[in-house]
């Protein structure tokens, strides 16, 4: 028998929402899969043509792209961020809703006028998507790449604005920001390698069209 696909989903905020959809779409990994607290990263599924691996969110992207796993769940941020030309996205899952922004402090942001910007220095965990987003524009955009905690930058003088992603707005609001441009909406999408595709259209051409089907049915979040 051909080696196992390997599915590739994040751990973190998305898992949660990706197991009904798995589901749905005929995939029910082992017990421990759904266990943030076990340590196994390799997990069988009740098919055996199919192995799921969960790792970091900006890792599935890298590891479809490279053809290590063949098939994941991610972000559309985490794509656009990429960008890379190896990754097929068919479907948006309708799950992991939230926008990419751009956000300032309250004070300054009474006071701002974002067309008059020329340079801005930001604190972001996105440099490539933010960085395009302002050359669109002609505003040169210096980057200082974090990993978390973005909306800390400010207070403490790292930058004096940051793109982040912003769902509720609560970060933002305890944090002093405000949101004063929308880059993006975001969800989560199936990614596919392009040249797996090709080549493991057996398995993965099913897979995409249930992974399209379960999406449909899905009940939408507000
Ligand atoms: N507030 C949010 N609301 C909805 N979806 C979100 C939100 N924050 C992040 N996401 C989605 O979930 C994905 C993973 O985010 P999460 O915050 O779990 O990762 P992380 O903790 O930043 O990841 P890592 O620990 O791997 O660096 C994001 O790429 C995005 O697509
Ligand atoms: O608008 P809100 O509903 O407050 O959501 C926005 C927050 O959610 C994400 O972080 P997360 O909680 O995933 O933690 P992280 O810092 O580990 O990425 C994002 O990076 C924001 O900080």
């Amino acid at each position: 028998m051909a080696d196992p696909i390997i599915l590739a989903v994040p751990k973190g905020r998305i898992l949660g929402e990706a197991l009904p959809l798995l589901a749905r779409a005929g995939i029910r990994p082992e017990p421990s899969f759904g266990d943030e607290a076990s340590r196994a990263l390799r997990f069988a599924t009740d098919r055996a043509d199919i192995a799921m691996i969960r790792v970091r969110a900006f890792d599935v992207a890298t590891f479809v792209a490279h053809g290590a796993a063949q098939i994941g769940i991610v972000g559309s941020d985490v794509i656009a961020e990429f960008d890379y030309s190896e990754l097929y996205a068919p479907v948006d899952l309708g799950i992991g809703h939230c926008r990419i922004a751009v956000a300032e402090p309250r004070g300054l942001a009474a006071t701002d006028d974002p067309r008059g910007w020329s340079h801005v220095r930001v604190a972001t965990k996105y440099p490539n998507t933010t960085r395009r987003h302002f050359e669109a524009r002609g505003v040169q955009a210096e980057c200082v790449k974090l990993n978390g905690a973005m909306e800390i930058a400010p207070a403490l003088g790292l930058a004096d604005r940051i793109v982040d992603l912003v769902s509720s707005g609560r970060t933002l609001a305890e944090n002093g920001l405000v949101e004063v441009e929308t880059i993006a909406e975001v969800s989560a999408r199936l990614i596919v390698n392009r040249a797996a595709y090709k080549t493991r259209a057996d398995v993965l051409a099913p897979l995409v069209a249930a992974f399209r089907a379960a999406a449909q049915e899905m009940p939408r979040a507000a």
